[in-house]
């Protein structure tokens, strides 16, 4: 009874002061993780992230939301993988820490400066420029440069994303994916669209359009605020 007590005081104190230090800053999250994480260990860089996010407004996927997207990670074994909305690094990371050995990461930021600082999050991680590139421009304009990126990577890589991530702005979800399609920068093997929900109403348009294409998608999964979609040209609607 004590231990619940002292679980349910410790979660008022958090909200209390998440409330009290009011808005997001990318600032403040960086300089927060970049001075008491220990540099080099991408574990340490997370939980200094969790730490804060406790006691701090955060924009990072919740724990629930990292374990699904993990988990999805492991299943899929991306040898390519594009984030949309990398923010501070925080799910970069989370990434970045299960891809194959040859895995790689294009994540694009819209916010320069977000862009910058969460940079150098995932290069204190411990990762380095050959497994992961910054795109900082908004999603619509970095998909159309994808195409000419693509061509500079070696063969498994050109054929295009299987693990695509998108946390950005909601009202974009379906156009970048119908930009990513046509471009055809989705695996022809199969690409698994991680759709990451914080409203209720954010994914209403894009399921809409999927439920409508079953030749291309199927939803494959809806847990924690994380919808797995999966994308193949010739889909049958059968489960993978
Ligand atoms: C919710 S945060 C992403 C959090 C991140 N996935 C994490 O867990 O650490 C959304 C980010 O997407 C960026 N963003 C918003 N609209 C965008 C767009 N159209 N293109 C690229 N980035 C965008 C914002 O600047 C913000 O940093």
């Amino acid at each position: 009874y004590r231990i619940k007590v002292s679980a349910l005081c410790h979660r008022a104190l958090a909200w209390a002061l998440r409330l009290l230090r009011g808005r997001v800053s990318v600032k403040s999250t960086h300089a927060f993780v970049f001075s008491r994480c220990t540099h080099g260990q991408a574990d340490s860089v997370l939980q200094t992230y969790d730490l804060y996010a406790d006691t701090h407004p955060s924009l990072c996927i919740s724990p629930h939301m990292s374990g699904v997207l993990e988990e999805v990670v492991q299943r899929v074994r991306p040898p390519l993988v594009l984030e949309l909305g990398m923010h501070c690094g925080y799910s970069s990371v989370r990434l970045l820490r299960l891809l194959p050995p040859a895995g790689r990461l294009i994540t694009v930021e819209l916010d320069p400066l977000t862009a910058e600082l969460g940079e150098e999050i995932i290069l204190v991680s411990g990762f380095k420029h050959s497994q992961f590139q910054v795109l900082t421009s908004s999603s619509a304009e970095a998909i159309h440069t994808l195409p000419s990126l693509l061509t500079d990577l070696d063969e498994g890589s050109r054929e295009g994303f299987s693990l695509v991530l998108m946390d950005h702005d909601p009202q974009q979800y379906l156009p970048d994916l119908l930009s990513l399609e046509r471009e055809e920068l989705l695996r022809p093997s199969g690409c698994s669209v991680l759709l990451i929900r914080r409203k209720q109403r954010d994914l209403r348009e894009i399921l809409d359009h999927i439920g409508a294409r079953p030749d291309c998608y199927c939803i494959k999964s809806e847990r924690q605020g994380v919808t797995e979609i999966f994308c193949q040209k010739g889909n049958t609607g059968l489960d993978r």
